[in-house]
């Protein structure tokens, strides 16, 4: 039987490509993502994961393709098309990008809890108290203790910062998420921390994300579907579990293989 109604994807890309003179960064990549939907997309270095990702999120200008974002106020638009304002509105409000440094998505010279609040005034808080409340809160749901709320991320470790990184981000409650290496260049036990909560996070707000990375631990324990790119090109996607346990490309073989023999 039909489903009555077909769900709408949240995100639709359709050939999208990116060259760097005569290199490419990435090639024809199409695919549909849906509400509460986890992509992982995975790759040795230099095959095009970041690439693609900031295609994705606007900060790279694609060559070729659509990037289709269902927007809430005029459903499905091509965000590659929008003005800019618009695209800058969305990234403040339902879009989210946590960078793998979390230097790069702080501001390393305001306090913890201003990093959290200046998001939440981006978007037309103006009460001070429930500004603070809302900072604190979020501070506990990263793990970290109020009491920090005034000190500024150089005062924290590694992975306190990205878990500050974390909260800036989910603060205003985006419906989709991009994150590059989320995990990358924390210790090992920091790593499992960070995934732990990643994962809570992401299924109890019910997040659309996509997640770039090296690490297939990653992808396994928060990707539901799973790209695998060399050389710029998609070789094989699918269920994560599938593609991880019965790989069919021989380079997905490869990663799989490698992984295992550490
Ligand atoms: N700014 C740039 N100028 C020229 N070539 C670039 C640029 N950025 C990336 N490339 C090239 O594009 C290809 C894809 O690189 P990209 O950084 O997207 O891969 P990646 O899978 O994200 O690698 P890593 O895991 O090391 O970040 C590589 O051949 C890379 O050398």
């Amino acid at each position: 039987m039909k489903p009555e109604t077909d769900p709408v994807p949240l995100l639709q890309v359709e050939g999208v490509g990116k060259r760097y003179g005569a290199r490419i960064g990435c090639a024809d990549v199409s695919f549909d993502l849906f509400p509460g939907e986890v992509m992982g997309i995975v790759g040795e270095s230099g095959s095009g994961k970041s690439t693609l990702l900031n295609c994705l999120a606007g900060h790279l200008e694609p060559d070729e393709g659509r990037v289709i974002f269902d927007t809430r106020a005029e459903g499905p638009v091509d965000t590659l098309t929008m003005s800019e304002p618009a695209r800058r509105m969305l990234g403040r409000t339902d879009w989210a990008f946590v960078h793998q440094h979390a230097r790069d998505g702080l501001r390393m010279s305001v306090s913890a809890g201003g990093n959290i609040g200046e998001r939440l005034m981006a978007v037309g808080e103006r009460h001070y108290g429930h500004i603070r409340d809302t900072a604190t809160d979020w501070l506990g749901r990263v793990e970290i203790a109020a009491d920090r709320i005034d000190d500024r991320p150089t005062a924290f470790s590694g992975g306190m910062q990205q878990r500050l990184q974390i909260a800036r981000n989910l603060v205003t409650g985006p419906r989709l998420v991009f994150m590059d290496e989320p995990t990358g260049g924390l210790d090992v036990s920091v790593q499992a921390r960070l995934l732990d909560l990643l994962r809570g996070l992401v299924r109890d707000m019910g997040l659309s994300a996509i997640i770039v990375t090296h690490d297939l631990a990653v992808v396994r324990l928060l990707a539901h579907r799973l790209m695998v790119m060399k050389d710029g090109h998609v070789v094989e996607t699918g269920l994560t579990d599938q593609v991880l346990d019965d790989p069919q490309h021989s380079y997905t073989q490869l990663l799989v293989s490698s992984v295992l023999q550490v």
